[in-house]
């Protein structure tokens, strides 16, 4: 069983790429919880897959909250588990977090792999370089191809997961909890109203009113699933996101 959450796309992909070599199921984690689904089995012999974007040098507190809340019944003792992290630059304290949320449920992380895609934190990374997304997009499939065949192999260990020096990993993740607000989120008049954000917001924190996307909680899971869906592009997040482009990927983009 894979368990995945995406935002954009990029962790979806990987999932389901994995999904497919091993014929096992991806399941989305927001399709799980707006099913009320927390109660996963393993049968003997199967392997466990938590796969997830890095959100400020950490997991993205859905994820967390998920995997705190998750109850897993395996009929193998210690089952193989491993992670599969996606980032733009560094993961952090994914691993750790990951690790130390499985140990809590008595079950080892066995290995852990860092995916190096387009990262999605605009108002900071710059996403409107086509040319260079294909490049880092191809080179993440190469790099999965790679995971297939160690996850095949039940390697251990980490591998190209680019924590950064941990101080700041640690530090960065504890900041970014207060950090969360939607006040930089605003909507250009371009809009259409079409609701589409509404719609895929992961914490319907954005309600449509008068036809226009308004923000009706303080804070959010800050996945721009938003912006980076919006099809006119008209859904901004602070003075640079503008210039930086939008991300989905290619998989979904072309859905
Ligand atoms: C809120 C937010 C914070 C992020 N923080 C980091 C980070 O600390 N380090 C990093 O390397 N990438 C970071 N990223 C980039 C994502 O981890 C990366 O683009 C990921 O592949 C997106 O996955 P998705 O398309 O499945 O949602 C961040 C993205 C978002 C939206």
């Amino acid at each position: 069983m894979i368990l995945y959450y995406s935002a954009t796309g990029n962790t979806r992909h990987v999932a389901h790429r994995l999904a497919e070599a091993f014929d096992d199921q991806a399941v989305s984690i927001l399709d799980a919880q707006s099913d009320g689904r927390r109660s996963f089995e393993l049968a003997a012999g199967e392997t466990l897959g938590i796969v997830t974007p890095t959100y400020f040098m950490g997991l993205p507190t859905l994820m967390s909250d998920f995997l705190d809340t998750l109850e897993l019944h395996t009929a193998d003792d210690t089952p193989y588990a491993y992670l599969i992290i996606t980032f733009g630059n560094f993961s952090g304290t994914v691993r750790s977090s990951t690790a130390a949320a499985l140990r809590a449920k008595g079950i080892p992380l066995a290995a852990a792999f860092g995916v190096r895609m387009v990262d999605t934190w605009t108002p900071v990374f710059d996403v409107s370089n086509q040319e260079r997304n294909e490049r880092v997009t191809r080179a993440a499939d190469t790099a999965v191809d790679d995971i297939v065949a160690a996850v095949r192999t039940r390697a251990t260990g980490s591998h190209r997961v680019r924590t950064g020096p941990p101080l700041v990993g640690s530090l960065m993740h504890a900041s970014w909890k207060s950090k969360r607000s939607t006040r930089p989120f605003f909507v250009e008049s371009t809009c259409i109203g079409c609701g589409l954000c509404a719609k895929t917001c992961p914490v319907s924190a954005i309600r449509m009113e008068d036809g226009m996307p308004t923000w009706v909680a303080d804070t959010c899971a800050q996945c721009l699933s938003c912006l980076h869906r919006c099809p006119v592009f008209a859904i901004q997040h602070g003075p640079k996101t503008k210039g930086h482009g939008q991300w989905v990927h290619p998989d979904e983009a072309s859905a």
